[in-house]
């Protein structure tokens, strides 16, 4: 695009070339080169000043003499340079100048993000100054020490401060340092000694734990490895994504060139030309890569260190799995005999002794009908008197016949082994659960993204609650807190508290509550409706970003190929766990039920996943529309059959041993899984590691919901009345009585909505206050008397 101009005036201008800072590739290179061996010059002169400065003082300005030596590695030069570094400027600490200019030059070299070097820059001219300030203590010493500069600071802070005053000075310094800087806090402190004395403790106590190391994920198949961290630390190399939408106009250089006429009070005319444009071949967000690194949501607590293995314990007293021959051949004999007796013939018979049961394979001779045996489960259970015998005929995928028969002494499977187990630690997977050891001993992996949703059963006392821990401790263990966040329901109030230190790094609540785990059938309503707010947002996002799932969206927002001005952001996993559903169904209903079911048919795109566990697998707690949106489902022993189909379909869960022999299911095969154990001690340990670090101001925070049910206190706030507000005020000065039951009745509304029309109604002076087992009085007499108060209310 050449654009011509015609000068209207005679005057002339020199040509001007506009000049274009941005640096080519080349120029990078060949810059960085120069730095960085200036650098290394600097310091190959700097040190050997240190040694050499007495002999070479003398001389010193003396340049324009070529047959004078100095004793400088770097002759003349470095001790001229020296000189003035040195002796004229910080002292020694100069050195900390010529690291900063070899740095400068490996920037440019390699391209680096330039934020970061500035950065270095200048904490490392304050870190310059304070070290020769810091010498100024010892100039009279040494002068070399703290060079003039600092020898002068410290005598001026001296003059005015004292000697004392002056030290204060240093040390606040360096306190500023270290937190701004290094980011050490008091709780940071306390929480590393406290682990150095664990550490100390544990190295004394368990032989063969080998202390781990820090900072890499190991991928070695060694199963018990002791990895610690288990992630890799997090490392600072972009910047936040407020940042990250940089418009900057490039204008291409102009050149101007001036045509000069031939003829005598000719118009000289002036053609600007304008170069090249240059071709971007890189778009945007390749750019704000380039400069900036991806984004990355760790960022804010890129501190964050990752709990250690060592929190916890090994509950496997016993120790490995032992194989009890004579358990072993007695079960297969009575197996053998046992059919026998009923004329079925055994090819052969295998076994596979897991952590609490024996799979016995059996072949059965030609002809025999799997039904058969199948229905003999009763009398094999009887012969071998053991509860607990589970009979799988066939095994899937490999043509044989099961019959699981539990040990006789059972074994515990720690978390801990678990989770160091490699099959955990290199899972390629967006939510890993380590559920817990298959029949085989093997680890059981799975991915809640995948699932999406999970339902967990169980009766009283089987493990439910050791099940909930071991799924949220596998999440705490993999996931960074930006990534993951929980939202916890806790009606029995105790299983969940110890969570509660974590509130400000994995947890989600609503805005303005104080607690973020909710055990208030109220609260319950408001955070499910919330997140339905939360999953319509999300959809919006994907739908904005052209993406089809949180993944793909998470992974363009890195890229940077999203704008965080247009309301994009990094998208945590949101996960809710609610631990005794059935309670929640009996209070409010249908007010949990429908956004439960809303989410569990709609949230698995945008990362809302929900686990759901109960005490009745009954089909009133389970209805029809929630099981056919949990295809995962746990079952730990439950009371009957019936429960057992509830929950999985099939029976099988009634014959369970308890203590965390549970069944899985994700809609096709029932896996035997011992659940990891993790005891409640432990779980108090990790979640005072993580408490102890750097959290979020706040947990994060899920949107307002102002649904019908808002206006929950005595304020007498008519706009935040309950849609049904008046109709109730009827029905009870009909009525004469003002209880909630009448209204649940009257106006089919759910428990808790009816309280909180109550509530309004004595905030505005219509019924009076709670009478405990009575029913509250009406104070407005007749309906005329009502209309009057309301019509003047709204004057
Ligand atoms: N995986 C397991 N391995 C070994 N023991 C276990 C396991 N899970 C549970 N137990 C044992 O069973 C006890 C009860 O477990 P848990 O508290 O999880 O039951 P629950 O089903 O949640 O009961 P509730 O519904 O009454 O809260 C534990 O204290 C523990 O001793």
């Amino acid at each position: 695009m050449a654009k011509k101009k015609t000068a209207t005036s005679k005057k002339t201008k020199t040509p001007r070339k506009e000049i274009n800072f941005t640096l080519t590739k080349q120029q990078k290179i060949v810059l960085g080169s120069f730095l960085f061996f200036l650098g290394i010059a600097l310091f190959f002169s700097f040190i050997s000043y240190i040694f050499t400065w007495q002999a070479d003082h003398s001389i010193i300005g003396e340049v324009n003499n070529r047959e004078l030596k100095t004793e400088n590695w770097l002759n003349k030069f470095g001790t001229n340079v020296s000189h003035f570094f040195i002796y004229k400027g910080v002292g020694i600490s100069a050195l900390i100048f010529a690291f900063l200019v070899a740095l400068t030059g490996v920037y440019f070299f390699f391209d680096y993000a330039k934020k970061q070097l500035q950065k270095f820059w200048f904490w490392g001219i304050l870190v310059m100054l304070w070290f020769s300030m810091l010498f100024g203590f010892f100039a009279e010493k040494n002068s070399l020490l703290s060079g003039i500069i600092g020898f002068e600071i410290n005598d001026l802070l001296q003059d005015y401060l004292g000697l004392i005053g002056t030290i204060f000075v240093m040390l606040f310094l360096l306190i500023v340092y270290l937190v701004i800087r290094l980011k050490i806090t008091p709780e940071l402190v306390i929480a590393a000694f406290k682990r150095t004395k664990k550490e100390v403790i544990s190295d004394f106590s368990s032989e063969g734990n080998a202390k781990p190391s820090e900072g890499s994920k190991t991928k070695e198949a060694d199963p018990i490895s002791e990895q610690v961290p288990l992630k890799n630390e997090v490392v600072e190399v972009s910047e936040k994504p407020s940042e990250a939408p940089i418009k900057k106009e490039i204008t291409p250089p102009l050149e101007k060139i001036i045509l000069k006429s031939d003829v005598e009070g000719d118009l000289a005319m002036e053609v600007e030309q304008v170069a090249e444009e240059e071709v971007v071949t890189e778009n945007l967000s390749d750019k704000l890569v380039k400069d900036f690194g991806e984004f990355d949501p760790t960022l804010d607590l890129s501190n964050y260190k990752f709990p250690t293995i060592d929190l916890l314990k090994d509950h496997t007293t016993g120790g490995s799995i032992t194989i009890d021959q004579e358990e072993l051949e007695e079960n297969k004999n009575r197996i053998v005999e046992t059919l026998n007796n009923y004329k079925i013939g055994i090819a052969s018979i295998k076994a596979t002794v897991g952590p609490t049961v024996t799979l016995y394979e059996i072949v059965p001779d030609a002809g025999v009908r799997i039904s058969k045996i199948k229905n003999l489960e009763d009398d094999i259970a009887l012969s071998l008197s053991a509860l607990g015998i589970r009979i799988i005929a066939p095994i899937p995928g490999r043509g044989t016949i099961g019959i699981e028969v539990p040990n006789k002494n059972p074994k515990t499977v720690s978390m801990r082994s678990t989770i160091a187990s490699p099959k955990f630690q290199n899972a390629e997977m967006e939510l890993p659960l380590a559920l817990g050891k298959t029949i085989s001993n093997e680890t059981f992996v799975v991915d809640l993204a995948k699932m999406p949703h999970l339902l967990m059963a169980g009766a009283t006392g089987q493990g439910k609650s050791v099940g909930l821990n071991a799924i949220l401790t596998s999440l705490i263990y993999k996931k960074h807190p930006a990534e993951v966040k929980f939202v916890l329901v806790d009606p029995k109030k105790v299983e969940l508290t110890l969570f509660n230190k974590i509130e400000r790094h994995f947890l989600a609540k609503l805005p303005d509550t104080e607690e973020a785990i909710i055990t208030d059938t109220t609260k319950v309503v408001h955070t499910l409706n919330s997140l339905c707010i939360e999953m319509d947002n999300r959809y919006d996002l994907l739908k904005d970003a052209m993406v089809r799932n949180i993944k793909e969206y998470n992974t363009k927002f890195k890229a940077r190929k999203l704008n965080p001005n247009d309301g994009h952001h990094f998208l945590p996993y949101i996960i809710l766990v609610v631990d005794e559903f059935a309670d929640l169904i009996m209070t409010a209903g249908k007010e949990v039920e429908t956004p439960i079911a809303r989410l569990a048919q709609l949230a698995r795109a945008i990362g809302i996943h929900l686990i759901i566990a109960t005490q009745r697998p009954s089909v009133n707690v389970i209805t029809g529309i929630i099981k056919a949106n949990f295809p995962a489902r746990i079952a730990f022993r439950v009371t009957s059959k019936i429960d057992s189909r509830t929950i999985l379909d099939s029976s099988g869960a009634d014959q369970l041993i308890g203590r965390g022999d549970m069944l899985y299911t994700q809609g096709n095969d029932l896996i035997r899984l011992q659940c990891a154990f993790v005891d409640t001690p432990e779980v108090a340990d990790i979640t005072e590691f993580i408490g102890a670090q750097k959290a979020y101001p706040d947990a994060h925070l899920l949107p307002e919901y102002v649904g019908e049910e808002a206006g929950t206190n005595l304020d007498n706030n008519i706009d935040e009345r309950d849609k049904m507000f008046r109709e109730a005020a009827e029905v009870l000065v009909i009525a004469q009585q003002g209880s909630a039951s009448l209204l649940q009745r009257k106006l089919k509304l759910g428990y808790n909505r009816a309280g909180r029309i109550i509530d309004q109604l004595e905030a505005a002076g219509i019924v009076g206050p709670f009478e405990g087992s009575k029913a509250r009085l009406v104070l407005v007499p007749t309906l005329e008397a009502l209309s009057q108060l309301l019509d003047n209310e709204n004057k």
